[in-house]
């Protein structure tokens, strides 16, 4: 006879494309003193968004690599949370990322189905939003809202890249679609764990009957692929030109880029106008791949630019 399964607390966390939810789930895996295991639910096939998991081993992290985990990934993702349970250290505490484009109830639904709740409790949803952009997101994306609207917490991130008027307008408009969500404004998701674990904020009776399940239309995401070394020069042209002077067209960018002279891999980040490179841990001989989501995009026309590099 096995002892009586403790249920294991899961917490969700969605937001908008780029917010800032891997940055707060490696902030909430390095500073509560818990033992984590994380479900990734990529949006693209590639699996860049499980290798951003840090201190997290292998095993802890799960990928879910089929698209909207809303509607396919029922089944994957119970699947998921039983592998990650199935380990002989259990996790104290699981952390699922959604996609920047995954619809946040329909997850939290298949935690409460009866199942499901045999092994795990659902702990709370947290939104990301990103200060900067929240105004301009919802304006061109108004179903991105739903990603808010059943949070108990939402971090407000990006502080340091936002004006205090666009941060207190962003908290406005977030209390506006959520009055009842406590709003964290905070730069690099730095919000103390004890504010969004450990919340137990779901009772027998959610969810709400009457939700909708929505999607976030007329995206487009697609990978570029390139097999030999790139040009810096060359890569530098092409952020400026296909990504970061397109910020109404391209919302989000990453991946890793093998550019000729370094031995590790560059991760490449953007989020609209903003963009990042750093030195990778994955050797330089790997493909480059680059994911893109954005909207009414000339997908040939970005891949014989990225093959050009
Ligand atoms: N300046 C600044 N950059 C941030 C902050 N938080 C995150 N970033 C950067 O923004 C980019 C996106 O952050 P992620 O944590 O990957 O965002 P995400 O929501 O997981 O992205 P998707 O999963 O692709 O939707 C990365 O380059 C981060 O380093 C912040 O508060 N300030």
């Amino acid at each position: 006879m096995g002892e009586p399964q403790k249920r294991i607390p899961v917490t969700v966390v969605g937001g908008f494309l780029g917010a800032g939810k891997t940055t707060l789930v490696n902030h909430l895996v390095q500073s509560a003193k818990l033992r984590f295991g994380v479900v990734v639910n990529e949006f693209g096939e590639t699996g860049i968004d499980g290798s951003l998991i840090e201190n997290v081993d292998a095993d802890g992290v799960a990928e879910l690599t089929n698209g909207c985990l809303c509607c396919v990934g029922r089944e994957d993702l119970i699947s998921a949370l039983f592998r990650l349970t199935g380990r002989k250290e259990k996790p104290e505490h699981i952390l699922i990322e959604l996609s920047g484009l995954a619809d946040p109830v329909p997850v939290a639904q298949t935690l409460l189905d009866p199942f499901a709740r045999t092994r795990f409790e659902l702990d709370g949803i947290i939104g990301v939003a990103d200060a900067r952009n929240l105004e301009r997101t919802l304006g061109e994306v108004p179903e991105g809202a739903v990603q808010l609207a059943y949070a108990g917490a939402v971090v407000l991130n990006k502080t340091d890249l936002s004006s205090p008027p666009q941060v207190a307008e962003a908290q406005a408009l977030v209390q506006r679609i959520n009055p009842l969500a406590k709003v964290y404004p905070t730069a690099r998701a730095r919000v103390a764990p004890e504010q969004l674990l450990r919340l137990r904020s779901f009772h027998p009776d959610w969810p709400p009957q009457d939700h909708h399940h929505l999607h976030t239309p007329h995206l487009q995401t697609f990978t570029l692929r390139a097999t030999r070394p790139l040009e810096r020069h060359r890569v530098n042209a092409f952020i400026d030109r296909y990504l970061i002077a397109r910020p109404d067209a391209v919302f989000r960018a990453k991946g890793y880029l093998s550019v000729r002279g370094f031995k590790q891999q560059i991760l490449l980040q953007s989020v609209r106008e903003i963009f990042s490179l750093e030195e990778s841990d994955r050797p330089a001989e790997a493909p480059s791949e680059l994911v893109v989501i954005g909207r009414n995009l000339d997908q040939r026309e970005y891949e014989e630019a990225f093959r050009g590099l």
